[in-house]
């Protein structure tokens, strides 16, 4: 049985004041029936920890180097983020494929050094609109999943986040079936890959769009396991929300 995962992606977004949302998090949830986790911008982790303290919410970098250290200006490694408080990192996120070209070699390269960091990486897949129109959609997870996994990974060291570019940020979801479609591809590429005992444990997260009232229909779907939740993550209240419904379902 797997524990469902709320986790919240602050993105490029909250200086100290932000903070003042994980309180009111906290006192909403101060004993969670499902995993959480928020990742804020890197300079706010360790405040975020600290701030935490021995609530039931984990903390999360957004990105990290592939290299254990060195000349990389402006990069954080795993080993910082671990010394940070956290314990884990989403990799390959879709703006950090287009913004920064990381393209699958690289995110699996990142991957394993987080690994090997014992930080438990949310790996992020998802087709842009084009890719979609062109039917090409399970092709191109299967791909993305395939390139930026790294081989032994286990079911406790790993999260999958489906995120359909064209959904995040946008207003827009994908249909339920879109979405049971895409899973279940991700689960059975994940069996094949890894055997059933490891991707049985894995949770497979859905992310673009999760608000509130969308919640609850989504996580009613087939090997959805949970949610990564950008801009409804920033307001304590709509990841409230978000999380009742999850732990509801
Ligand atoms: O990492 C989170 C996703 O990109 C979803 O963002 P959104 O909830 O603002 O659409």
């Amino acid at each position: 049985m797997r524990k469902k995962l709320a986790a919240g992606n602050w993105k490029m977004n909250g200086t100290e004041a932000q903070l003042a949302e994980v309180d009111s998090l906290i006192a909403s949830h101060p004993d969670p029936k499902v995993d959480l986790l928020l990742c804020p911008p890197a300079t706010l982790i360790e405040r975020m920890a600290r701030r935490v303290g021995t609530a039931q919410i984990a903390v999360g970098g957004q990105d990290c180097h592939a290299a254990v250290s060195g000349a990389h200006t402006g990069d954080v490694s795993a080993e910082m983020l671990r010394d940070a408080g956290a314990r884990h990192v989403i990799l390959g996120h879709s703006e950090r494929r287009a913004d920064h070209g990381e393209t699958d070699a690289c995110i699996r390269a990142k991957a394993e050094t987080a690994l090997a960091h014992d930080l438990i990486v949310v790996i992020c897949v998802g087709e842009t609109e084009a890719q979609r129109d062109a039917g090409d959609t399970l092709d191109v997870i299967r791909t993305q999943l395939a390139g930026s996994i790294p081989d032994g990974v286990t079911g406790a060291q790993l999260v999958v986040a489906y995120e359909p570019v064209w959904a995040i940020g946008t207003g827009r979801t994908p249909t339920l079936d879109q979405i049971a479609e895409v899973h279940d591809a991700i689960r059975a590429a994940l069996t094949e890959r890894l055997g059933a005992a490891q991707a049985d444990t894995i949770r497979l997260l859905y992310g673009g769009s999760v608000k509130p009232g969308n919640a609850a229909e989504i996580f009613a779907v087939s090997n959805v396991d949970g949610a990564l939740v950008g801009g409804a993550s920033l307001k304590a209240a709509d990841f409230s929300g978000i999380i009742a419904a999850l732990e509801a379902a």
